[in-house]
């Protein structure tokens, strides 16, 4: 059976729907603050530019693939309703089924020097066949700007509880990450996905870059901060409602492995993500919603 994708409903002159690679759908924000462009395959943030400056803060990968049953490589994959491998059945899809499903645009309108967009997604035939078949509805609200912020509710509509982790994926571009550092987790514990199961004391300072980073840290912080002496350049990132955060650069040999990411990317990308994942999981009780958010800000320092 196939299934129709909804009609895009009207839209303000800042905001075109566009055709990208592979033919997914695609839209182009222009407001005064910013530009963006967000794939309703995964209600995907592929980028965010803000006005007065030349290129993305959201990366892409060059070998991103667009095509069906693959998730896009960089940009703001929303992972839900579960993170990394499903627990009960590993063949599920990595990350959960929401970046790879077609999103519905509710709406887009101008609000100030700023434009907003939110984009649906329930529960449907296939989700409900999943290894996670609970009623949801999810609704993502992009706010470009001068700030990108974005904001995940999701509500129960069921007449019993679920379980689900969430991350805002985000892929950030930097200048070389090996001068990069990661402030704001100093004092919070994290499983260092590359170690074991157990987790390893605060570190008392900022992330650096070494080798391969896949942390689950424990925990978030008021403002989190990407800092890129070679770019003159700090990206604030400002979550709410999320207790978990996962630093990920895959370095030079998992970058060889991927076949989505080319082999030197590594060095431009960092993955700061906002999450409520593992004993962070959010429980929403029957008609209960929760909102997890986050606001990105560049400033030069
Ligand atoms: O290749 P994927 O499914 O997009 O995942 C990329 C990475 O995402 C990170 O969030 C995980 O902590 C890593 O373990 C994982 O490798």
């Amino acid at each position: 059976m196939s299934v129709l994708p909804a009609p895009i409903p009207s839209l303000p002159a800042s905001v075109q729907a566009d055709v990208g690679p592979g033919g997914l759908r695609v839209l182009r924000v222009t407001a005064p603050s910013a530009s963006a462009e967000i794939y309703l395959r995964g209600a995907h943030v592929a980028s965010w530019t803000p006005a007065g400056t030349d290129a993305s803060v959201i990366w892409m990968s060059e070998k991103s693939e667009y095509t069906d049953g693959v998730p896009l490589r960089g940009g703001v994959p929303i992972c839900f309703p579960w993170f990394g491998a499903n627990a009960d059945d590993p063949s599920e899809p990595s990350h959960g089924f929401a970046r790879l499903a077609e999103w519905e645009l509710v709406e887009a309108k101008d609000v100030g020097s700023t434009v907003v967009l939110t984009l649906r997604l329930h529960d449907d035939l296939a989700t409900r066949a999943s290894a996670w078949g609970h009623r949801f509805e999810a609704l993502y609200t992009v706010t470009v700007g001068g700030h990108l912020d974005l904001a995940l509710t999701v509500t129960n509509p069921d007449r019993k509880a679920f379980t689900y982790e969430a991350a805002l994926h985000t892929y950030f571009g930097v200048s070389d990450i090996r001068s990069v550092s990661v402030t704001g987790l100093e004092d919070v514990p994290f499983l260092d996905k590359l170690d074991g199961p157990s987790p390893l004391p605060a570190e008392g300072e900022a992330v650096r870059f070494v080798g391969e980073t896949d942390r689950v840290y424990l925990g978030s912080a008021e403002t989190i901060g990407v800092v890129d002496p070679n770019a003159k350049r700090v990206i604030d990132v400002k979550p709410r409602e999320s207790s978990s955060t996962v630093v990920w650069n895959p370095w030079v040999a998992k970058a060889a492995k991927m076949a989505d990411f080319g082999d030197d990317e590594w060095t431009t990308m960092v993955c700061v993500e906002t999450c409520n994942v593992g004993a962070a999981a959010v429980t929403l009780e029957a008609g209960a919603s929760h909102t997890m958010s986050v606001r990105y800000d560049v400033t030069g320092r």
